[in-house]
């Protein structure tokens, strides 16, 4: 039975190719920076509030000059249909659904007009040699409400469960953004990703990006100030879920900075780490204004529970909320918390 988003992860692993699972649960390196995402996520404690006299929390937000029931999105992942012939349309429609927003990524196995026509979406753009513009015009034009620029993956991470597996796309799986023909995940982003990529870049793309522009990525409070200097309208402190250099702090950790640093000029969101509704509580607590989930609402798409899951994280906060005498992500702000 599945009584907590995180469920989800076992009984995908009992239905997918061993090397898919490996591709979507692994980190990069000895996946020291993957367990660290947990273990801090664990460590946050919460200090609830009583006789608070709320009868319906209210989970509902607004991101990026919109209201939605959550303050979560679905986080930008490659390949979707590697879990699930529909991939990102079921998950998109979900979303939809549930009324939060999806990130379409650079990568996605299906149209990003296709998924835009179904869900409110974000679009993330990778820094492709020649291509950003016309990805980012594509998105403007399918109806995107933000571009989510990623910062972190000037090369792809070493993730060594790949390499052991010889990882690769099945013929039927790719990036349909793109002309480009891909098997093997690795070269391709070694061949197609702009690594020089840099603040001046960033400028570029704001000058000519007519809608929010969000840097996905951040860990340093002074990289969240230049993203400001550059124009973003938001971040997301981020470490890409544990898959870029290992051995880098947890996103929870670097949430306080990043907020002190920028909170008041821009919407400060993060991932890496999210599992449950009270993660979601810890993280708006810790500052954030909301959330990206990545694996767990892939694990749900590979068995084909993406309603039910969000349907899940959204009781769980709201009994975590209720618990916590928060009647709304506001109260929810301004709870005490500490690491024990
Ligand atoms: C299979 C997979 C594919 C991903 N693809 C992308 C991507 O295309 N673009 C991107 O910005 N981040 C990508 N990410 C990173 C996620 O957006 C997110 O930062 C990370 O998964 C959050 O951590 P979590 O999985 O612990 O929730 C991917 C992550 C996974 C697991
Ligand atoms: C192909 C990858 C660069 C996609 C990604 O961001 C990831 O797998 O974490």
């Amino acid at each position: 039975m599945v009584e907590s988003l995180a469920d989800y992860e076992a009984l995908a692993e009992s239905v997918l190719p061993s090397d898919v699972y490996d591709f979507v649960a692994g980190g990069s390196g000895s996946e020291l920076t993957l367990r660290r995402n947990r273990a801090a996520f664990d460590g946050v404690t919460l200090t609830p509030r009583v006789l608070a006299g709320i009868s319906e929390p209210d989970t509902s937000c607004r991101l990026l000059g919109e209201r939605w029931e959550l303050p979560v999105a679905v986080a930008p992942m490659a390949y979707q249909r590697l879990l699930h012939p529909e991939g990102e349309l079921l998950l998109a429609q979900a979303a939809a659904a549930a009324g939060i927003p999806y990130v379409i990524s650079t990568l996605s196995s299906v149209p990003l007009e296709k998924i835009a026509a179904v869900a409110p979406s974000w679009f993330q753009l990778y820094w492709l040699k020649d291509r950003v513009i016309g990805l980012m015009e594509r998105a403007v034009e399918a109806g995107c409400g933000a571009v989510v620029v990623t910062v972190d993956v000037p090369i792809m991470g070493r993730r060594l469960r790949d390499l052991r597996n010889s990882f690769a796309l099945p013929p039927d799986v790719g990036p349909e953004n793109l002309v480009d023909k891909v098997t093997e995940v690795r070269a391709h982003t070694a061949a197609a990703f702009e690594p020089a990529v840099s603040w001046d870049d960033l400028e570029w793309l704001r000058e000519r990006c007519p809608i929010p522009l969000v840097v996905k990525g951040i860990l340093d409070p002074r990289d969240a100030r230049r993203a400001v200097e550059a124009g973003a309208d938001g971040v997301v402190v981020s470490n890409h879920g544990g898959r870029q250099l290992d051995g880098v702090l947890a996103s929870i950790d670097a949430l306080g900075p990043v907020v002190d640093a920028v909170g008041k000029e821009c919407v400060v969101l993060l991932d890496s780490g999210v599992r449950s509704g009270l993660d979601v509580l810890k993280a708006i607590a810790l500052g954030a204004s909301g959330v990206l989930v990545g694996r767990p609402l892939l694990w749900a798409l590979a068995v084909e529970a993406v309603d039910e899951a969000l349907e899940l994280l959204k009781q769980e906060l709201r009994d975590a909320m209720q618990l916590a005498g928060c009647a709304d992500l506001a109260g929810a702000r301004e709870l005490s918390h500490g690491r024990p």
